[in-house]
């Protein structure tokens, strides 16, 4: 998948960058063609005395895919949930399709909310109820669809991800692959514009991890949309990428195009993206 190349690449930041006194790069593109569907300026979060956010600036490249890497508990999942309007932020804006999802009506968010789909690490599929339930819930729940319509709707999804013969299953009856294939069918039930996934690849082994990835670039190519893929895992990040954006400390280091991360001379990105135990990122 080649990402689009009228974008600017940004360049990654040098070592210096990456010390508290100097600002991060500004990770936007400049193209006025670039439609943004989701853009986050000056992203703050605190929680207790411990700062999670410290600036995040992200454009995210409308229809295009971008996978967001970073150390453990640098605050991606965070990020999600800013994104997402379950978080506000303590400084700084998240905006949607250009609208400031803290700056607009209850009703206004709730309808923006509406155009994400998020699969969350685990499914997060309800446990009482069957996998036809679990897709279909959303349409229940949100529009006035005719029963015979969810029907036609929740099989061909279900069918898209593999799961038609298994629609009367409980989730506690099927693998972790086959939970995370189902929480996949149910973000996408609402034809969603951007499609959030909070480490796709946790718990699945190397094939299991490589056959989803071939499954969230198949769904993209065919519903189109902006997804977000939050993930550690580096072969994840090449093989569905066509933007990667690197985050450690609660800032962004490093945004680009996916051939531009993988061939950054940053210490701290080369180290992270390579998987290399010597480099500035150490165990603290
Ligand atoms: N609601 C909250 N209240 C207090 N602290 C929180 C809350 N949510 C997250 N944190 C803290 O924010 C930090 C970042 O968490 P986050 O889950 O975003 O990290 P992450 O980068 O997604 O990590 P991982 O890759 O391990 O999932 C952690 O120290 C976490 O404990």
């Amino acid at each position: 998948m080649s990402a689009n190349p009228e974008v600017a690449t940004t360049h990654p930041p040098s070592a210096a960058a990456l010390s508290e006194e100097v600002a991060e790069p500004r990770a936007a593109q400049q193209a006025d063609n670039i439609v943004h569907s989701m853009e986050v300026r000056g992203v703050h979060k605190t929680f207790g005395d411990s700062q999670v956010l410290s600036g995040i600036n992200l454009d995210f490249v409308d229809d295009r895919i971008t996978t967001i890497l970073g150390p453990s508990g640098t605050g991606k999942s965070v990020l999600i949930k800013h994104l997402v309007g379950l978080l506000e932020p303590d400084k700084g804006e998240v905006l949607i399709f250009g609208k400031d999802i803290w700056n607009v009506s209850e009703n206004e968010r709730y309808e923006l909310r509406k155009r994400f789909g998020v699969l969350f690490q685990d499914g997060a599929l309800f446990g009482s109820m069957n996998l036809f339930d679990n897709v279909a819930f959303p349409l229940r729940k949100h529009t006035d669809m005719k029963e015979k319509d969810i029907r036609e709707f929740v099989m061909g999804r279900l069918t898209e991800v593999g799961l038609e013969r298994s629609v009367a299953k409980l989730p506690n009856e099927i693998s972790g692959g086959m939970r995370k294939r189902a929480g996949f069918a149910r973000a996408l039930i609402l034809e969603p514009d951007i499609v959030l996934f909070d480490e796709p690849d946790s718990g699945l082994d190397p094939v299991r991890t490589s056959l989803l990835n071939d499954l969230i670039l198949e769904m993209h190519e065919r519903h189109k949309g902006t997804y977000l893929v939050v993930t550690h895992d580096i072969r994840t990040a090449h093989k569905v990428s066509d933007y990667v954006g690197v985050i450690w400390r609660g800032k962004v280091v490093h945004y680009s195009e996916a051939a531009g991360a993988f061939g950054s001379e940053d210490p701290f990105v080369r180290q992270f993206l390579s998987g290399d135990s010597a480099g500035p990122l150490g165990m603290d």
